[in-house]
């Protein structure tokens, strides 16, 4: 069987709906909530199949207009993770028609010139008369020329299936990107490690954070209702588990401090954190770190 997979890169004002068409496409399948493209341009809302096509949906964070130059770049970065999705879903409210933001957008996409492949779906139409959104979509049509328009509620449901079989039709052939069984239920264990090293990617430079990998290795329930979690942190250097551990291991410290605090809002209960670094410097190689992270390790890949 041929397979496809892509990336969606889901943008639009805040409140458009992003969320909720998202778990509405991934249905009962847990969402990825916490995964970061290795980028860290986007974010990985979910992934839902569609017949043989995976559809990765990633998240543009911060499509407003940005006055400081920190926010230009930060938008400039929401950016880039469209430019290199597949196709792009620009999400508006169909009762609040063509705002600012909506224009702002809208702009910003014409700068793509035809590069990009974007659709439009015009989400909330439970609020809006059959007239209203005949012409609001046409008023969009005439504004950008998407490649197709959907009129959804992505709350109610509506419509949405027509996107979604659009979307999966329109993916590239390529082998899945995610394995079938990991996509439905990230095992907590995973989570907690991707935690930490989105943590460890915040706060090292460079390739450091590539050439790391964490895994969680016991995760205890107490009496108390916390829990204690292990994890081992393997780096490929000497060197590098030094830059981990920091001066008298007080960048350690921090990185398990932000894990911990983040695991225990996820969790909503106590975490005792404990992290342990280990020099491994074929881990790249070792087919039981990649079963770790949900990846085939195949030979010769
Ligand atoms: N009436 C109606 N409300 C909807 C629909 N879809 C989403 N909403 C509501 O719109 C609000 C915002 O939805 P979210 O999915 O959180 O929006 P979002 O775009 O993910 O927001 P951010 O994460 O802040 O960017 C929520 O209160 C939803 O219940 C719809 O089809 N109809």
């Amino acid at each position: 069987m041929s397979t496809r997979a892509g990336f969606v890169a889901l943008i639009g004002e805040p409140n458009a709906g992003k969320s909720t068409l998202t778990n509405r496409m991934v249905g009962a399948k847990v969402s990825i909530v916490t995964h970061k493209v290795q980028t860290t341009r986007a974010r990985i809302r979910g992934v839902a199949l569609e017949g043989d096509a995976q559809i990765v949906f990633v998240d543009t964070p911060g499509l407003f207009k940005p006055r400081r130059r920190l926010d230009r770049a930060m938008v400039a970065a929401a950016w880039g993770g469209a430019a290199d999705a597949d196709i792009t879903v620009l999400l508006i409210e169909a009762h609040r028609g063509i705002t600012q933001g909506v224009k702002a957008i809208i702009e910003r996409l014409n700068e793509f010139e035809g590069k990009q492949r974007v659709a439009l779906a015009i989400n909330k139409i439970d609020r809006v008369k059959a007239e209203e959104l005949l012409a609001l979509s046409k008023a969009m049509n005439e504004a950008f020329p998407f490649e197709q328009t959907f009129m959804i509620s992505a709350e109610k449901g509506h419509g949405v299936d027509g996107l979604k079989e659009w979307l999966g039709q329109e993916m590239p052939e390529g082998p899945w990107l995610y394995p079938e069984d990991q996509i439905a239920d990230l095992p907590m264990r995973m989570i907690a490690a991707e935690m930490t090293r989105e943590k460890l990617t915040l706060r090292l430079h460079q390739e450091l954070p590539y050439q790391l990998t964490v895994e969680t290795e016991s995760w205890e329930e107490r009496k108390d209702g916390s829990a204690r979690i292990d994890q081992m942190i393997y780096v490929m250097r000497d060197g590098h588990k030094g830059i981990v551990l920091g001066n008298k291991g007080e960048t350690i410290k921090a990185i398990s401090k932000a894990a911990r605090e983040e695991l225990e809002e996820f969790l909503g209960r106590r975490v005792h954190l404990f992290l342990q670094v280990k020099v491994r410097e074929k881990w790249l190689e070792e087919a039981e770190r990649y079963s770790e992270m949900g990846l085939d390790f195949r030979d010769g890949d």
